[in-house]
């Protein structure tokens, strides 16, 4: 059995990780990090944690993000991290954690997404300039971040491939001039409970092709964790993602 810390685990998707957890036959719920105290194995902080585990899961805060790397750090255990809504600095961080321990990191856990991501990167190649490109984001009303996670990685793998040439505009409230040509626009709509849904849209002249993807269920990102977990806790200190884990 897989020991595996659930940092979130009082949280949305903490509960459906939790549940598909106790579901299954490889993997085993030693504790919990939550500041809501919800079972006896549950902390409120890696300060108290003393079960070992052989990963961590997270799907939390930014703001946990340095007591949990620190503590990985110090104990030898890979982690897969899911939260989203980190500043550029912290992502960096994430990064450079991979010097010291296993460390895997993706704004979206679903397989879904990273074809999308392969679709939107051939579509991007083709049509280069000649379209202007838009994503639209939907999430449920209890989100806090924005633009999700997952809509930045699409943002920031088609600028790539544009070298970089694209700024991404996430309001045109107090632009009084006709879209540029060098935006990406990135639309965040947030109501009852979308589960996600990531759309982006090529506009060009007389046509339109949309790529779209929707999650249909918590579960979906909760068994990419799993799968991640399984792939992290078998890897040399690193930075790995959804490409590492899907080449396997
Ligand atoms: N990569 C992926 O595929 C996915 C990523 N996510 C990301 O996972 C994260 C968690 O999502 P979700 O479960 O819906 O969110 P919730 O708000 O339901 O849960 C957040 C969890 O983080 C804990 N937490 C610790 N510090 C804070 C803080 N300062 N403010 C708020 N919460 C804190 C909460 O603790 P407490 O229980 O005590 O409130 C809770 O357990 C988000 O960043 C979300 O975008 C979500 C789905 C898929
Ligand atoms: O907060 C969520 O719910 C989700 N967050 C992720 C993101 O910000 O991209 C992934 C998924 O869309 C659900």
């Amino acid at each position: 059995m897989i020991k595996v810390t659930l940092n979130g685990s009082n949280g949305k998707m903490g509960r459906v990780l939790s549940k598909v957890i106790h579901e299954s036959n490889e993997f085993e719920l030693v504790t919990g990090i939550s500041r809501s105290i919800s079972s006896l194995n549950t902390y409120s902080s890696f300060d108290e944690l003393s079960e070992a585990s052989d990963v961590i899961i997270d799907f939390s805060h930014p703001t946990q993000l340095l007591p949990m790397l620190n503590y990985c750090k110090k104990h030898h255990v890979p982690v897969v991290i899911a939260t989203t809504g980190y500043s550029d600095e912290e992502l960096r961080i994430i990064h450079e954690a991979g010097a010291y321990i296993p460390v895997f990191y993706s704004p979206n856990m679903s397989l879904g997404v990273n074809l999308l991501l392969e679709l939107v990167s051939k579509a991007t190649v083709v049509l280069e300039d000649q379209f202007d490109i838009e994503i639209i984001e939907r999430h449920h009303n209890k989100k806090i971040d924005a633009p999700s996670g997952t809509a930045l990685l699409i943002a920031n793998t088609i600028n790539r491939l544009l070298e970089n040439q694209k700024s991404l505009v996430y309001s045109r409230q107090d632009k009084k001039v006709a879209r540029d040509p060098s935006e990406i626009g990135i639309m965040c709509l947030r109501g009852g409970t979308i589960v996600g849904e990531h759309e982006v849209v090529y506009i060009g002249n007389d046509e339109i092709i949309e790529i779209k993807h929707t999650a249909l269920s918590k579960e979906i990102f909760a068994y990419g964790a799993l799968r991640a977990a399984k792939f992290i806790i078998k890897q040399n200190p690193g930075y790995y993602g959804m490409k590492d884990m899907l080449k396997e």
